[in-house]
């Protein structure tokens, strides 16, 4: 058909090679029928979470040459080798803070006539990003800092979550866990402290308000969640407004020091940049009332708004300790350490269930605008357009060049 528009699953090809990918066959599937001039090619790749074969059940044609597609969606950055001249592409730069590893990629792109769409600039109209994999980094981090909180204490025991096949066997993991009473603050609002409420939920550890939090013991797991709003105040007046929180973070004051004396754990979701305070100091780790032996930094700025954040740690060894007076990094679970998740890429351990839901947002939100010839939503995340910058991205002339 002339017509036909013709969509390329690209293999990713950054190392270490990225398991997840935009749309499960499925969606592909569903895609192909809902819109019958939209053809799907995957580009084969032994390391993806969903199989070769598994695209070509639902009827996908795999091959290793796209260069008939119009249209090409990764999930990280493209090595400017592999990149086709001509071409739409989207995926996640990490471009737009002029990121110095992605310089030669982007003056490639310049080079090579390249449309590039970045999955991080597409945003819903009140400012909200549309897609991202918050939400299964927020499960697998609180998951993994349980995890360390039952390794360090002897008390319990999961098995990681990249050992189950999927989300729904971890649930199964789940059956008649039974954990000892522990008390654990989780910060942030977004889609990360959506994934850590769901493990709460799911291991039935019951919510409590921060006053009450701060006030009380419990004969059984509890839970608080401090947001922005409980966790901020402006110094001059005590308190507390999003948007000049967002505009003027430095004009505000981090509250979180009372929980660091009434917490066994710390899962940290908030949003983070230099200007906003971290939620403590190196001082106050070292006091002998600093109760918090786990910190599952799920945000995970190195030296950020943990300060004992100070490696980034992996899928396969993902606890490191931090002596809390001499501030090295240590082995885990020694007496006088805290221990310290801080992985970066922790949807990676639920590829399929991650790459669902992101092509689920994909679908619904994007998909329609795309196919658009001249769509404001895809416009305004389009930092290249045919080999030239955007007049919104203009501000990358000198980085790019
Ligand atoms: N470790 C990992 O594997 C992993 C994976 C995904 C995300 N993350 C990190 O976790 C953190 C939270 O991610 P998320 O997906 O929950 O984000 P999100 O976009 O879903 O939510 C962010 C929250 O921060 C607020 N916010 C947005 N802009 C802000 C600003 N300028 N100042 C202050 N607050 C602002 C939003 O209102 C929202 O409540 C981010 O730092 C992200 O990089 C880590």
């Amino acid at each position: 058909m002339e017509n036909t528009l013709h969509i390329g699953l690209i293999r990713e090809e950054k190392t270490p090679h990225d398991n997840r990918v935009a749309f499960s066959p499925r969606q592909c599937q569903w895609i192909m029928q809902h819109y019958p001039h939209v053809k799907i090619t995957v580009q084969p790749a032994s390391y993806r979470c969903f199989t070769d074969a598994e695209y070509s059940r639902a009827g996908i044609t795999l091959a290793e040459d796209l260069s008939h597609c119009q249209i090409l969606l990764g999930i990280k950055e493209v090595p400017a080798d592999k990149l086709i001249p001509g071409k739409t592409y989207l995926f996640f730069s990490h471009t737009k803070k002029k990121q110095p590893h992605n310089k030669k990629m982007l003056q490639t792109i310049l080079e090579k006539d390249i449309t590039l769409v970045d999955y991080e600039c597409l945003v819903h109209e009140d400012g909200q990003r549309i897609l991202g994999f918050g939400f299964f980094a927020g499960v697998v981090g609180a998951h993994n800092g349980l995890q360390a909180y039952g390794k360090k204490t002897g008390l319990f025991s999961f098995k990681p979550v990249h050992a189950c096949h999927d989300f729904q066997e971890l649930i199964t993991h789940y059956f008649g866990v039974k954990l000892p009473p522990l008390k654990i603050v989780a910060t942030g609002s977004g889609r990360v402290a959506a994934g850590i409420l769901e493990i709460m939920g799911l291991l039935g550890i019951k919510y409590i308000t921060p006053e009450e939090f701060l006030m009380n013991q419990y004969a059984y797991p509890v839970y608080t969640q401090l947001k922005a709003g409980e966790l901020y105040l402006r110094k001059s007046d005590k308190t507390y407004s999003r948007d000049d929180f967002h505009a003027h973070p430095e004009a505000y004051e981090c509250r979180f020091l009372p929980f660091v004396t009434a917490s066994d754990i710390l899962m940290n979701g908030i949003y983070w940049e230099q200007r906003i305070a971290p939620l403590f100091t190196w001082a106050d780790i070292a006091k002998d009332n600093f109760r918090i032996q786990v910190i599952a930094d799920i945000t995970d700025d190195t030296n950020g708004s943990v300060p004992c954040n100070i490696d980034d740690s992996t899928i396969e060894d993902p606890v490191y300790g931090v002596d809390r007076i001499s501030r090295q990094k240590t082995a885990p679970y020694l007496p006088g350490t805290i221990d310290m998740m801080c992985v970066s890429n922790l949807p990676n351990e639920l590829p399929r269930d991650a790459s669902q839901y992101f092509g689920d947002q994909l679908m619904k939100y994007v998909f329609e605008d795309l196919l658009r010839p001249d769509s404001q939503l895809i416009n305004n995340a389009t930092i290249v357009k045919a080999g030239k910058l955007t007049p919104k991205f203009d501000y990358l002339e000198d980085y790019a060049r």
